[in-house]
């Protein structure tokens, strides 16, 4: 049995992208899944429910077409099997591209089963054809998260969907109740009311979306509420019984309900003790900023690190850890700059620091976005967030697509663009692109008014001079 340059375990995005950067270095790569390549982001996560958010934003413009005339507007609830039958074709049409055939040519060798560290330099794998032991040089642990139930009494017992098991659904609940108002709860509850269920969104803290700005999370909630969902905030659920959940406000009823209420690492029975492998309290494998565990022969990235919960920071995770262990070249990633979205409608794209973090803000309100007027969508805004140097440190883009225009401020944030470096990009008419230009043109203009009297001597000397 020869030895591995790298062992990667686990392929969602964060494994095979290592597994790929390894392969594409001539090392000699070997990438063990347990269950499906393609991870949380293919099957679970990203992929469905970007798919079934479509399938609802078009249910619910086809029911506001009355309001151009278009009568009668069609009403009524979806069938969620058809809206499913969307979600499949997505996941299908791009699982092709994370199969064991696409690895292939990068020489990268795919075994099915689970593996568990045997010692510091060596794992099992335990598959259908029965057991195997492997050698490495290097390991990368990209074993990623999955759905954590709040300790809520007679949650579990009450056996809620999660975002792993709600793409099976086939039938539209009547009433569903979703626990958890972060990214997950508010993309699927909106999902959900737009096809027709009668949704309630119940979150512990004082806001939905609690880690975004204060006035993201109030867009998100009026949009909400106006399609019908019932929003329940500082509401923690106190017990689940009876077919309700119950907490302050009194119990709500469902017919389904989902528990969106966070993620826990999947580390239990990998043998992390036997590699020498540290893991925090909650079983995030710890990492220093090279992505290497207390063993610095093997590597985390993505989910089960805890410092990644997107699919894009995962990926750029596993290709550093990959390039770090085999060539030894240091990938420092600039987590300031990674920006993420949540894709409700409207998108809440964010990027470094909060408003409450920085010095001063730029804010553009939707009104004044030509692109929002004609699309009847002006309840968005675009605010940039200065730091103490005047540069541009985060950003947060509420609107339809904000997830587009986030990613020319990612680029701001990581080079640290005063505003009037950022404008001298010209924008495109009409966008929502053109927003976060306009906000740094506001500054721009600012400072061309305090240097008024600078400019008003110019414009004199060269009247004087040219006539
Ligand atoms: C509903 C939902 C929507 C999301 N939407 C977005 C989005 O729009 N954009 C975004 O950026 N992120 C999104 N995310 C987050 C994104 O899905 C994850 O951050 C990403 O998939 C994590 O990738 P990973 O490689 O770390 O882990 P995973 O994709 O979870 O991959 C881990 C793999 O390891 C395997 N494995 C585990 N243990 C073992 C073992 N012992 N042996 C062998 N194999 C093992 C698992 O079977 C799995 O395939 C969403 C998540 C959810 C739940
Ligand atoms: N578009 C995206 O990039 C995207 C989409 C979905 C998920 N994700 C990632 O997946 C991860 C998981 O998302 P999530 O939304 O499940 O988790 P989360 O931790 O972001 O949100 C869970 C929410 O549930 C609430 N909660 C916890 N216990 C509760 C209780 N007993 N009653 C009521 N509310 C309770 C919490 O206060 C929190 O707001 C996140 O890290 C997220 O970034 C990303």
């Amino acid at each position: 049995m020869s030895t591995y340059d790298l062992v990667v375990i686990g392929g969602g995005s964060a494994g095979l992208t290592a597994a790929r950067t390894a392969g594409r270095f001539g090392a000699r790569t070997l990438l063990v899944e347990r269950e499906r390549l393609g991870g949380d982001c293919l099957w679970t996560g990203c992929v469905p429910s970007k798919a079934l958010l479509h399938v609802a934003g078009q249910v619910q413009a086809a029911r506001s077409a009355g309001q151009y005339g278009l009568h009668p507007a069609p009403g009524g609830r979806a069938d969620l099997a058809a809206a499913m039958g969307h979600v499949e074709q997505a996941i299908a049409a791009i699982e092709p591209h994370d199969s064991a055939e696409s690895l292939r040519p990068l020489g990268v060798e795919v075994l099915h089963g689970n593996a568990v560290f045997t010692s510091e330099r060596s794992l099992r794998i335990d598959g259908g054809q029965g057991s195997q032991q492997v050698d490495f040089r290097y390991a990368l642990i990209a074993t990623g998260s999955s759905p954590a139930l709040a300790p809520v009494p007679g949650l579990a017992e009450a056996e809620p969907l999660t975002s792993d098991t709600v793409w099976a659904e086939t039938e539209l609940p009547e009433r569903l109740v979703v626990l958890g108002g972060g990214p997950v709860g508010c993309e699927l509850g909106q999902a959900f009311a737009r096809l027709g269920s009668q949704v309630t969104l119940v979150e512990a803290l004082d806001r939905l979306l609690p880690d975004e700005e204060p006035r993201a999370s109030r867009s998100v909630r009026k949009r909400l509420e106006s399609e019908g969902v019932t929003v329940l905030t500082g509401c923690r659920t106190e017990e689940v019984t009876g077919g309700a959940v119950h907490g302050p406000g009194g119990p709500v009823p469902y017919d389904r309900l989902l528990a969106a209420t966070g993620r826990r690492a999947a580390t239990e029975e990998l043998g992390l003790a036997a590699a020498g492998v540290e893991a925090d309290q909650h079983g995030w494998v710890r990492t220093d900023d090279r992505l290497r565990t207390a063993n610095p022969r093997i590597y985390a990235a993505g989910d089960v690190t805890g410092k990644s919960a997107f699919t894009h920071l995962a990926g750029v995770q596993g290709a550093s850890a990959a390039t770090d262990a085999l060539l030894g070249v240091r990938r420092r990633i600039d987590y300031p700059a990674v920006p993420w979205v949540t894709f409700t409608d409207p998108e809440v794209a964010r990027v470094g620091l909060l408003s409450t973090a920085g010095e001063r803000t730029l804010t553009l309100d939707h009104d004044r976005s030509d692109r929002a007027v004609t699309d009847g969508r002006t309840d968005g805004f675009t605010t940039l967030v200065l730091n103490k140097r005047g540069r541009i440190a985060g950003a947060t883009v509420v609107a339809p697509r904000a997830g587009e225009t986030v990613a020319h401020l990612a680029a701001a944030v990581r080079k640290g663009w005063t505003p009037s470096e950022y404008a001298r990009t010209v924008h495109p008419y009409p966008t929502y692109a053109d927003g976060p230009w306009h906000a740094a043109l506001t500054g721009v203009h600012a400072r061309l008014e305090r240097a008024r009297r600078v400019t008003g001597a110019l414009l004199h000397v060269r009247k004087r001079m040219r006539g």
